[in-house]
């Protein structure tokens, strides 16, 4: 995207005032383009990139000069960066495109922090059936191409970037619910649960629905989904994605992760997706870099630990339970998911994915490998050697694992962790 011009620059600096801990970026844009119905679509997308890369090289910005001078620097250091990644050396990114307490949790890959810092790619999920009709009326779409060591679940995806520039939203085939915008690192999550139709599944934070419309796809809108969460708001707007992707077999109910559980159902399967310190998705949303703190990803981690203790009870023996964060913070996933293995030996580890790539949902015999890549230098030496390194090892480890981590840079996706168990039979 070329340098922006100054009307480009004066709308943006009006939306970095608007921004605030509450009122986050996204939000902000969205205001701001209702009351600005003028700006045509062009121009949109030209402010928005100007905001999301201001964010993303914020510490680089001189804080006297104004906001109109620091949008146009980050818009130069952007450009560089774009053209040649090696201009900016990684010890640099290290320092400044993340804040300094993510060190005690997680050295991110050199892979990962260059990253970070490009645009990010928009990805959609197409339902089973609708992919040539659906590519063939966006045009400008790419199948998803995996790392060689998940190559194996590629024929089961129906996930394409979309590079081209119209408002998905406003196409025909959204309309029809034939396609949802939905990060690859996130349909990887419904692929790890591997839901059966038939199957009962209880998706406990379902949020506005992205996995549990997945889910619903992979089992043929057959059996029944429970979608439980705490916001009343999102399950709502969970019902009108529904209806529009013709999902019908599921039931919402309120659930705050207090220990009145939703229903007493036993489920084939339980998929936590759980609220987190959202690391994973700093590309995505740069200003969430500078808002996190430490302490969050504390009070997270607690929460995210009670949500897997909670559940745990409501499997059917031989039941999968799936838990995944958009986060790479060592207390949110590593850690939550070694204190859950050791409080509940009624549960196994499950390999996520077998030397295919392919989850396997089916039952299987007591898993011998259990150990996970570990992303923070400080927690596993030997790993640590250097961030190249670690990112290969992760990979290599992570497909025979219950755990996995899905790194950004590996993707062109938001960074995710996944962990999975069966409960005995
Ligand atoms: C990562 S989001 C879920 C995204 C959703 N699964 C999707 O794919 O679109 C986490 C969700 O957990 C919910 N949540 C947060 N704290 C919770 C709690 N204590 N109990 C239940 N849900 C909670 C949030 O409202 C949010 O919708």
């Amino acid at each position: 995207m070329a340098t922006p011009d100054q009307a480009t620059l004066n709308h943006a600096a009006q939306i970095l005032a608007s921004i605030s801990t509450d009122h986050r970026a996204d939000l902000a844009l969205r205001f701001y383009f209702e009351r600005h119905r003028y700006l045509r679509p062009a121009a949109k997308r030209h402010i928005s990139h100007a905001v999301f890369v201001y964010f993303r090289w914020l510490s680089w910005l001189d804080p006297k000069a104004s906001p109109q001078k620091r949008i146009e620097q980050a818009a130069k250091l952007h450009e560089r960066f774009t053209a040649d990644p090696a201009s900016i050396k990684v010890e640099a990114l290290a320092a400044r495109a993340v804040p300094h307490w993510l060190a005690s949790e997680v050295e991110l890959p050199a892979d990962t922090l260059r990253q970070l810092q490009r645009d990010p790619a928009l990805w959609i999920r197409v339902r089973r059936g609708h992919a040539a009709e659906v590519t063939k009326t966006l045009v400008h779409c790419s199948p998803a191409v995996l790392p060689a060591w998940l190559t194996g679940l590629e024929p089961q995806l129906s996930a394409f970037t979309f590079t081209g520039t119209q408002d998905l939203f406003r196409t025909e085939p959204f309309d029809a619910g034939e396609f949802e915008i939905q990060d690859l690192a996130s349909q990887i999550v419904g692929h790890a649960c591997a839901p059966q139709p038939r199957e009962t599944w209880w998706d406990a934070c379902a949020g506005e629905g992205g996995k549990m419309l997945h889910l619903a796809d992979l089992m043929a809108n057959k059996g029944l989904i429970w979608a439980t969460d705490r916001n009343a708001r999102r399950l709502e707007t969970l019902k009108h994605r529904a209806a529009r992707a013709q999902v019908f077999n599921y039931r919402t109910a309120l659930w705050d992760g207090s220990a009145r559980l939703p229903t007493k159902t036993k489920f084939d399967g339980i998929l936590v997706d759980a609220p987190c310190s959202g690391v994973g998705t700093w590309q995505r949303n740069p200003q969430a870099r500078w808002t996190a703190t430490l302490d969050d990803v504390n009070q997270l981690a607690t929460t995210q630990l009670t949500l897997l203790n909670l559940v745990a009870g409501s499997l059917k023996p031989r039941g999968r339970l799936i838990y995944s964060v958009c986060t790479l913070t060592r207390s949110e996933t590593t850690a939550v998911a070694d204190a859950f293995s050791a409080a509940h030996p009624e549960l196994e580890p499950l390999p996520l994915f077998n030397a295919a790539g392919v989850a396997d949902p089916g039952p299987r015999a007591p898993s011998p490998a259990t150990t996970s890549s570990v992303p923070g230098s400080t927690l596993n030496p030997q790993l640590s050697t250097s961030a190249s390194s670690l990112s290969a090892s992760s990979s290599q480890l992570s497909s025979l694992n219950s755990q996995l981590f899905l790194w950004p840079h590996e993707l062109n996706a938001n960074g995710m962790f996944i962990a999975a168990w069966q409960a005995r039979a």
